[in-house]
């Protein structure tokens, strides 16, 4: 597990993180959301212990992270800025994070360069920016470290690319609990990858939730009643994030499982009444609206 409790950190004048806490569970996908500039890339870099914090602390698996070897065993961390020894090829790459991961797999690299059409005797530095990160996420994959750090490293890669990194993680994921933390300025690229998604603003958690329960807990009803009703009395002991009338038609965002909106509905005899499953976006919209955020301005 890792916990974050209150870290910060100032560049001069800019606080870059700004008193954020965060618990990342083991076996889930923990995904980090914000415009640019939020302070994501400072949140990984201090998890990944090459910032130290001005206040609060990082622990991976207990441990301090900051100028800790056994902490930093634990995890890879792919930056957002892709840097590579000079003249060095992805074979000169595997020699040397064999030496820092005792769990490397060799074998399982060539498997994956080969698999991804990558020349292993070229320069790194004459691949084009989506392949470099390919190399780096082959790397990633292959140190067989317990939690995998990603800075916008789906950025840069065509969807098909994409699409087979993600399918990697996912195996990764279930078949040895592999943790990554995806930090991203698209909430579309998480959608469909992480359990839990922060939403960081100017440095800190405006926002922090499992998406399970986010999906079950909030959804978007339509209904038309016979006559005018008092549409707070339909929904009584319901929260309604956002109501909407036109003409006869409402569609309103509730906090509450489907069972319970059915219920309550079903109670005023509806003419019509449907109950759908909001998409991560349309929930972290209403959410950020509750506390007074047009998130649209933000990240979509
Ligand atoms: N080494 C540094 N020196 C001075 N300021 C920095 C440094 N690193 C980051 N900052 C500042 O801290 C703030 C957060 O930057 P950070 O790179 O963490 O944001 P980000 O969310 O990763 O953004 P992006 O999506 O653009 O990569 C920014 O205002 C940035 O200018």
């Amino acid at each position: 597990m890792i916990e974050a409790v209150n870290v910060s950190k100032q560049f001069d004048k800019i606080k870059a993180v700004d008193q954020i806490t965060a618990t990342i569970r083991e076996g889930n996908v923990f995904g980090l959301v914000g415009t640019n500039g939020a302070g994501k890339s400072t949140f990984l870099r201090m998890l990944s212990g090459i910032l130290k914090p001005d206040s609060g602390s990082i622990k991976i698996d207990g441990m301090d992270v900051y100028e800790n070897i056994k902490a930093k065993e634990l995890f890879f961390y792919i930056s957002d800025d892709q840097y590579f020894f000079s003249n060095a090829t992805p074979k000169d790459l595997k020699t040397y994070y064999q030496i820092a991961y005792s769990g490397f797999d060799g074998g399982r690299f060539d498997n994956l360069m080969k698999q991804f059409e990558l020349d292993q005797h070229r320069k790194i530095n004459t691949f084009s920016k989506g392949m470099k990160k390919q190399v780096s996420i082959i790397c990633g994959i292959c140190a067989n470290t317990k939690y995998i750090f990603c800075d916008e490293t789906f950025d840069g890669l065509d969807p098909v690319m994409r699409q087979a990194v993600k399918s990697i993680f996912a195996k990764e994921i279930t078949e040895r609990n592999m943790t990554p933390v995806i930090a991203s300025h698209n909430l579309r690229e998480l959608e469909d990858i992480c359990d839990h998604v922060g939403l960081l603003h100017k440095g800190g958690i405006l926002f922090s939730k499992d998406l399970f329960d986010m999906k079950l807990s909030i959804h978007k009803v339509q209904c038309v009643f016979q006559n005018e009703v008092d549409i707070n009395q339909v929904f009584e002991n319901i929260e309604l994030l956002k109501t909407e009338k036109r003409g006869s038609l409402y569609t309103i965002t509730a906090r509450g499982t489907s069972e319970e909106i059915t219920k309550r509905i079903a109670m005023s005899n509806p003419v019509f009444s449907e109950v759908l499953p909001l998409t991560l976006e349309e929930i972290f919209i209403s959410e950020t609206e509750v506390v007074g955020y047009d998130i649209k301005k933000l990240i979509l």
